[in-house]
């Protein structure tokens, strides 16, 4: 892995690494449904089961998604803490399994480490101090690896 010198700092959706963002407009058929982001799936995921799952998918824009879903007045599912990472693995790994273009992005970062460059939030990104536990950027190195594992295996067969 690469020095944090060398890493990639993600957090707007525009730009080169906008595609990393959950915001990015890059919808996603899971769960036998169409959502329009990642984050309206992340979010949804909190109530999976209820109507308000339904309000998320439906919202107008991620950022409206995440409102929702954030609303401490709201029934969070019991095993959330456990379960978020998972879910969040799933989407961002649907996400670029079904653009080729964004796996091209991700893959073409090589060993760089990548950092989503949120001071808000020390658990999804680094945090008001830079040392967050950037789980999404973890996730998205641990999603280049699969791809990567994909697109080697798809080559073996094509040479067989
Ligand atoms: N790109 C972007 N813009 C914002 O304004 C955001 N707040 C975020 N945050 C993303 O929200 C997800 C985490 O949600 P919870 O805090 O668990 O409700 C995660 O994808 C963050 O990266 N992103």
């Amino acid at each position: 892995m690469s020095s944090r010198a060398e890493a990639i700092f993600f957090y707007k959706v525009e730009g080169l690494y906008g595609c990393f963002s959950n915001f990015s407009s890059h919808s996603i058929v899971m769960k036998s449904r169409w959502w329009p982001t990642t984050a309206h799936y992340f979010q949804a995921q909190k109530f999976a089961g209820t109507a308000y799952a339904e309000q998320i998918r439906l919202a107008p824009t991620p950022q409206i998604a995440t409102e929702i879903g954030r609303d401490p007045r709201l029934p969070l599912r019991r095993d959330w803490e456990q379960v978020k990472d998972d879910v969040m693995r799933e989407a961002v790994l649907h996400k670029f399994a079904t653009y080729e273009d964004l796996a091209k992005v991700l893959l073409a970062t090589g060993e760089k480490q990548i950092i989503e460059n949120n001071r808000l939030d020390p658990y999804w990104g680094c945090g008001p101090d830079g040392n967050g536990k950037n789980r999404l950027g973890h996730i998205l190195v641990e999603v280049r690896t699969i791809l990567r594992e994909r697109v080697c295996s798809s080559r073996v067969i094509a040479v067989y």
